[in-house]
């Protein structure tokens, strides 16, 4: 699995692909770096189809894209006709305006209207499309297809939706250059699609950066943003839930139960007493499905009652649509109750927990610690953050690593915080992303507490969880 794995998948969605070039803005390749290498790739794919081309040029990146491919083409000698079918001011991007007037110094001439070539180029509508094309887009794809030239679309063709590949009018393509990852949309057309590195360094696809803080945005109703419930707490242990339970409200779930044997004070939360598998007068089940749950995080501090809750957790998740959090005790009687979780949970263990899992011992070599963060994905068909110094998210055929944390973070209860804000996510979001901008946040706030106070104690990660989800938008 781990030789042939890409990090994030074989095919980027356009939120993968918006968050891997963040991360790669970050570490301080700029989107006029890779514009102008997606631009050149297009020049040399395309010399060769003829010697006169039109390229149809949009106001997004993607007609950066095309000016620069028709510089370049310019250059190589060719003759090259753009057609910009907007007005200067509505170009919204610095890196197209850019090139626009890089284009103007370069040999290519501007057409008015549409114009006979060897080639025509689609620069028209890219990932940042919404809905069928609109004019003057629409009667532009409408004229090429009509046409008989060799034609190239740069990154998927346009019209298409790039994560469903939905189609209804598209630029009917003989080629398509991809950048970086292919799309979605591309998957039945892969026979026609070469990708172009465009410079996006190899650390921004395998290391989480705060392109994965992109969540949804929050919902406008209330409980729309997860109706989170903790489960767990002990006479042993009676912090844990309580722990969980805040980062789960302060990572921004609407509401948050505890369903716990102790009470602690916190006016934000909402107790249930809850005795072995009874809460209040309620079954476990019953006082779920009255509170409307549909996060539940269970294990913290649950000790010896985990196998009896986590069972009885599961059955209920298995009947209704609820997500999961598997954490700390109930993550040591998951192989004991052999359920599949069927994509819908989150597992969050340390190398001994996963270790457990496994069933077989585990050393921390990076190598050995992905695969085993893929094989517990498999075998529970859940997703994973294996927690560590570097830390692995895994789920199904995707894989990243995290690097943001400290060695400060080795203090007790920072485990419940992470699964309380994974269970928060949760309510918002679908667990590969939930768990992605759970661990960068988690780690990065621990950075920040032990800058600003030398400490990462679950308090102060709880409070500075929130502004770091919420630095990226
Ligand atoms: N992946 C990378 O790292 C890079 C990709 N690049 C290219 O940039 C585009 C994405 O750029 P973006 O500006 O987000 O979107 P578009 O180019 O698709 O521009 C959209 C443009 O069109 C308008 N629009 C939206 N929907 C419609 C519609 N249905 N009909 C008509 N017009 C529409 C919208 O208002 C925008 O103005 C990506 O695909 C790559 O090709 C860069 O090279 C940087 C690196
Ligand atoms: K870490």
């Amino acid at each position: 699995m781990l030789n042939n794995a890409r990090f994030r998948g074989e095919f980027y969605d356009v939120r993968e692909m918006r968050a891997v070039e963040l991360n790669s803005a970050s570490l301080g390749f700029s989107e006029e770096l890779m514009m102008e290498n997606a631009g050149a790739w297009v020049a040399k794919v395309a010399r060769s189809k003829g010697e006169s081309f039109l390229i149809l040029v949009g106001k997004g990146g993607k007609g950066g894209d095309g000016l620069v491919a028709a510089r370049h083409l310019a250059l190589m000698g060719a003759e090259v006709m753009v057609l910009f079918p907007y007005k200067e001011c509505e170009i919204k991007k610095e890196t197209t305006k850019k090139n626009l007037e890089r284009a103007k110094m370069s040999g290519v001439r501007f057409v008015k209207e549409f114009t006979e070539a060897d080639v025509i180029i689609d620069a028209l509508l890219g990932t940042g499309v919404k809905g069928m094309p609109r004019s003057p887009a629409k009667e532009l794809i409408e004229q090429s297809n009509d046409f008989n030239a060799f034609k190239i679309a740069i990154d998927l063709p346009s019209g298409m939706d790039p994560d469903t590949g939905e189609c209804e009018l598209c630029f009917e393509a003989d080629l398509i250059v991809t950048m970086h990852a292919p799309k979605p949309g591309l998957k039945n057309l892969m026979d026609k699609v070469i990708v172009a590195e465009i410079g996006i360094p190899k650390r921004a696809d395998q290391y989480l950066g705060p392109g994965d803080l992109l969540l949804r945005p929050r919902g406008i109703r209330k409980g729309s943003n997860g109706r989170v419930a903790v489960i767990g707490g002990s006479k042993r242990y009676q912090g844990a839930p309580w722990i969980s339970a805040l980062a789960a409200f302060r990572a921004g779930a609407d509401l948050v139960y505890v369903y716990t044997p102790t009470r602690m004070d916190f006016p934000e939360l909402i107790w249930r007493k809850r005795t072995g598998t009874r809460v209040e007068e309620m079954s476990l089940k019953e006082a779920l499905e009255k509170d409307r749950i549909n996060v539940i995080v269970v294990g913290p501090g649950l000790a010896e009652e985990a196998l009896e809750i986590t069972k009885e957790v599961l059955e209920y998740a298995k009947e209704k649509d609820v997500s999961l959090v598997l954490d700390a005790d109930s993550l040591k009687v998951l192989p004991e109750i052999g359920e599949k979780l069927g994509w819908k949970a989150v597992l969050t263990p340390h190398l001994g927990e996963a270790s457990k899992l496994l069933g077989r011992s585990l050393t921390d070599s990076p190598k050995e610690r992905m695969e085993a963060a893929f094989d517990i994905s498999d075998s529970f068909e859940a997703c994973v953050i294996l927690k560590g110094p570097i830390d692995v998210v895994a789920c199904k055929d995707k894989l990243v690593l995290n690097t943001t944390g400290n060695e400060y973070m080795t203090v007790g209860g920072t485990g419940d915080a992470l699964s309380g804000v994974v269970g928060a996510l949760l309510g918002r979001d679908e667990p590969w992303w939930a768990a992605k901008a759970t661990t960068y946040a988690v780690g990065k706030s621990g950075e920040i507490c032990v800058e600003e106070r030398g400490h990462a104690s679950p308090t102060c990660l709880i409070e500075t969880v929130p502004k770091v989800l919420h630095s990226v938008k």
